[in-house]
């Protein structure tokens, strides 16, 4: 079965159409307000409009940090979701589970093997690299970490490879973690915020070339 691809952070049309035409299988908007690719609520539904007519479109993920329910229902109220992708604790992910009707994935920085995910409640974890200290958000920063530890680790659910993934390196990584779908924000980017459209081309072509796990 081919990787499974998503493609974080769209702020502009030329991105996203590019992640349509490739067919990536979840297209993310980024509601972190410190975040280079952050959109409003309002420019997510504008450009959300673009891939409603499109026939077998991608899944709609919508990235948020430490949300209270009132930054989840603020954007449901303009655009529709299909995924929350959640930046806080396991035990708040599952009560934003139970309080709207999204799927949930949980996002978990890991830097050894101690690190890696139990949480069976939630739809999908996304495992990607722990933030450095100076960093202002926990992800997005374009930092790998060591794709071995996943190797052997048996998920409790479906699980995506993210961090530091770039064309150049996404085929490796998918062999060493023996991740079955991957997850990208700034590999693909010529600016940050600002997608490539053939990057994305080559990310996905890397992506679905080799088989996951
Ligand atoms: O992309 C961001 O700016 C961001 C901000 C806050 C939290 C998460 C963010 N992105 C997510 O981080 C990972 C890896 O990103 P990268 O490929 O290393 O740039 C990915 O899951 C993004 O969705």
């Amino acid at each position: 079965m081919s990787v499974q691809v998503k493609i974080c952070g769209l702020t502009e049309e030329v991105g996203l159409e590019t992640c349509l035409d490739q067919r990536v299988d979840w297209i993310g908007f980024n509601f972190f307000a410190r975040s280079p690719r952050y959109v409003t609520p309002a420019r997510a539904a504008q450009l959300a409009s673009l891939f409603d007519k499109a026939p077998a479109g991608p899944g709609c993920v919508g990235l948020f940090v430490e949300p209270s329910d009132a930054d989840i229902a603020d954007v449901l109220s303009v655009t529709s979701l299909d995924v929350l992708q959640l930046y806080t604790s396991a035990e708040r992910a599952r009560e934003i589970r139970a309080t709207f009707e999204c799927k949930v994935w949980l996002s978990c920085p890991v830097s050894s093997e101690t690190d890696l995910p139990v949480t069976t409640d939630v739809d999908r974890l996304i495992v990607e690299s722990r933030p450095p200290q100076t960093s202002g958000r926990p992800g997005g920063n374009g930092i790998a970490f060591p794709w071995g530890l996943t190797r052997e680790w048996k998920a409790p659910v479906p699980w995506l490879l993210a961090g530091g993934l770039r064309p150049e390196n996404v085929a490796h990584a998918i062999a060493e973690s023996g991740a079955a779908a991957v997850d990208v924000a700034s590999g693909v980017e010529s600016a940050p915020g600002i997608k490539d459209p053939e990057a994305i081309v080559r990310f996905v072509a890397a992506a679905r070339g080799t088989v996951g796990a």
